[in-house]
């Protein structure tokens, strides 16, 4: 068997065109949705993921305000920055490009930015109320990551109800909060969230009609732990650098020969990163539009 491929070019794609009739629609009611960047430091996969947000923005007719600070910014400089972009009109969503360099205290900076302009949804209110509605999709900002996932099936005509979810990584953009959304009654799937502490991984994979795999480790989702006609999403993001030559290649998680297993597979690029920016945008309108009322 090989596998088919959930294409998250092409749906993110389909998603930013909806995206330009709702941001045509506010426009007509007097409403540009803005969406700003907080970028600390020269890290390239981040300014490339950023840049690549301000460019979408562009095509779809969100207006974007960008805030780029220096590696060695200080915590109150940051704190500055969030405070103008909470108090500007113009600014209707923003997030703050994660990681950050390790002297600045991340928590902090996300318990600063207002919840009602969190477009991550990693804002703790919106964390707890991913818990708390759980049947209300749009209440408010949803992880783009774990949205992107979860559309990127649905659009390729598969459902979720009933499937064995197995979650490898436990972080704040992935992980911990796709349970949650996986679980509500829309989508009715189990989930079992394993990361690099997991005992016998391995058996637990062989259980998954669905893998989600986003620990960061380049190759950890081997084909001999996919049972035949698995889903497997490939999450994560290492950058391998060639030492000779100095250029950079991305890895993700999941290992080639998945492919051979596998009924579905998402590519690495080319799957779940574009979702990702794709459903920023949405988390844009949708809460432009919940403004309204
Ligand atoms: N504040 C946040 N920071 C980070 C998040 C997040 O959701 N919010 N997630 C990741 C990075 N990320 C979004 O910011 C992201 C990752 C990947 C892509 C993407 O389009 N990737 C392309 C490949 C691009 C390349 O060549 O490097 C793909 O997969 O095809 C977009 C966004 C960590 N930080």
């Amino acid at each position: 068997m090989v596998a088919r491929v959930l294409d998250g070019t092409a749906t993110a794609a389909a998603i930013k065109e909806e995206l330009r009739e709702r941001v045509t629609a506010l426009a007509a009611r007097g409403v540009t949705p803005g969406l700003g960047t907080v970028l600390v430091g020269d890290d390239p996969g981040s300014q490339w993921y950023v840049a690549g947000k301000h460019r979408d923005c562009a095509e779809v007719g969100i207006a974007s305000i960008r805030r780029d600070l220096p590696a060695d910014a200080t915590q109150a400089q940051l704190d500055a920055v969030i405070a103008e972009l909470n108090g500007d009109p113009a600014c209707t969503g923003y997030i703050v490009q994660l990681p950050l360099p390790k002297h600045l205290d991340t928590d902090r900076v996300l318990e600063l930015i207002d919840p009602a302009k969190d477009a991550d949804g990693l804002h703790p209110t919106n964390l707890g109320r991913l818990l708390l509605n759980v049947n209300d999709p749009i209440a408010s900002s949803l992880p783009c990551t774990p949205r992107g996932v979860i559309e990127l099936v649905e659009r390729h005509g598969i459902s979720w109800q009933g499937k064995n979810v197995v979650v490898v990584g436990r972080g704040i953009t992935v992980g911990r909060a796709i349970g949650p959304l996986l679980t509500r009654r829309e989508y009715n799937a189990t989930v079992t969230l394993t990361h690099t502490g997991t005992v016998n991984l391995r058996e637990h994979l062989l259980r998954a009609d669905v893998i989600v795999a986003a620990a960061g480790v380049p190759g950890i989702i081997a084909a001999d732990a996919v049972q035949p006609g698995a889903i497997v999403l490939d999450v994560g993001v290492s950058r391998i650098v060639d030492a000779a030559t100095g250029t950079s290649r991305i890895a993700g998680d999941v290992a080639p020969e998945v492919a051979e297993a596998a009924a579905w597979v998402s590519p690495n690029p080319g799957g779940v990163g574009p979702m990702t920016r794709a459903l920023l945008l949405k988390n844009v309108v949708d809460s432009a539009e919940r403004a309204l009322g």
